[in-house]
């Protein structure tokens, strides 16, 4: 049977290793490596579809957990489906919840059967487990879903984690068995294992002995430091499945992206690009920019003179700055727009890096600006 989702190699970058590769799926063509950005409750904070085509957003994620307890798997089914009731035509990623609950919920127990918890919203006593998160999953429809896993925290003993991946392992198996549409959903298994090489090692073993169309990485940019992640990341993507497309789960800042790329990933998703904005943060070519800092008070210049986006083309930092003081909702928009156009025109650019076997050069002139100032 023909596969939901398929991964086409197109090109390894001499200079890094890094890869350019193309995912199909049922919405259409993902180009790799890409950043996804997150709408969890079925919507990217305050942007509208028409506005990620216009920065060339290529599949958002949207959360298991948060539309399972609101407004249930069963209402967005009705509506035809998570594409049709949030009028997005191009892919989208759906992760499996089992991250979100623990993570969210408070109360919560762990049985091999699943995951009891109280509802963050209304206290509600819930069940998920790898045959729930499936069925929700389906129901929603994505092109891409995650299978039900526990990220340990961090940090967390040896042997916790040892047994925990060992479970995620066995609930992975579950979700493949109990995944009603296959022909037109793809199913990504989730690598865990800590920080532990020979964990890591044994988790992606016993993944991809199943055969799944995509793999992912999780339990990594827990708190763990960066050059942590990069040395998990050194020895995990080359055991990973080389036709396969390899996803780091909730990575994240434009530097992470680039070293993300450089090891082997093509997949990236992060809350990071909105939920700063919210608080008028800003991510430019020369560093953070704090917009409610006094000096940009009368500063009518734009957000970045190097950025092409709809904000930094229409409005100045006073003025953006003022909206943000306000608490006005507009002036969320525009920091959120800017910060996603920002990392989806980094991703083109680490790409065109790629095409042309430099992209090692591109982080050094990269890091040289962005590393400039935090202003
Ligand atoms: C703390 C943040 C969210 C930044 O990163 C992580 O927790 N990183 C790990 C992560 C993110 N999303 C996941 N989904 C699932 N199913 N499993 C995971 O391990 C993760």
């Amino acid at each position: 049977m023909a596969a939901a989702v398929t991964y086409e190699p197109i090109k390894t970058c001499k200079q890094s290793g890094a890869r350019l590769g193309k995912v199909h799926t049922p919405h259409g063509v993902i180009e790799t490596p890409a950043f996804m950005p997150v709408g969890t409750q079925a919507t990217v904070k305050t942007m509208s579809p028409e506005e990620l085509k216009t920065m060339d957003a290529q599949i958002i994620l949207s959360n298991t957990y948060h539309l399972f307890i609101r407004p249930g798997h069963d209402i967005v089914k009705a509506a035809g489906g998570l594409h049709k009731f949030m009028n997005w035509d191009r892919p989208i990623l759906t992760d499996s919840g089992g991250f979100q609950v623990f993570s969210l919920s408070n109360m919560r127990k762990i049985t091999e059967e699943g995951v009891t918890f109280k509802s963050h919203l209304n206290g509600d006593k819930l069940f998920l487990s790898p045959e729930v998160a499936m069925e929700i999953q389906n129901a929603l429809g994505s092109d891409i879903m995650m299978a039900f896993d526990e990220c340990p925290p961090f940090p967390a003993e040896y042997d916790y984690v040892k047994k925990s991946l060992e479970r995620t392992t066995r609930w992975a198996e579950r979700c493949l068995k109990s995944h009603s549409r296959p022909e037109d959903q793809g199913l990504f298994a989730i690598i865990q294992g800590g920080m532990h090489e020979d964990l890591r090692r044994l988790s992606a073993e016993q993944l991809t002995s199943m055969d799944f169309p995509g793999y992912a990485i999780g339990g990594l940019s827990v708190g763990e430091p960066k050059h942590l992640m990069y040395e998990v990341l050194d020895y995990t993507t080359p055991l990973m499945p080389a036709n396969k497309p390899r996803y780091l789960m909730g990575v994240g800042s434009p530097d992470a992206l680039i070293e993300g790329a450089i090891r082997g990933i093509d997949m990236f998703d992060c809350v990071l690009p909105t939920r700063i904005a919210r608080n008028g943060t800003c991510m430019t070519s020369e560093g953070r920019l704090v917009i409610r800092n006094a000096k940009h008070a009368t500063d009518f210049g734009p957000l970045d003179p190097k950025c092409s986006c709809y904000t930094c083309k229409n409005y100045s930092r006073a003025y953006i700055r003022h909206l943000i003081k306000a608490d006005e909702t507009f002036g969320i928009r525009l920091t959120t727009i800017h910060n996603l156009h920002f990392l989806l025109q980094l991703m083109r650019d680490v790409r065109g890096a790629i095409q042309e076997d430099r992209l090692l050069d591109f982080r050094d002139e990269f890091f040289a600006s962005y590393g400039l100032n935090d202003n």
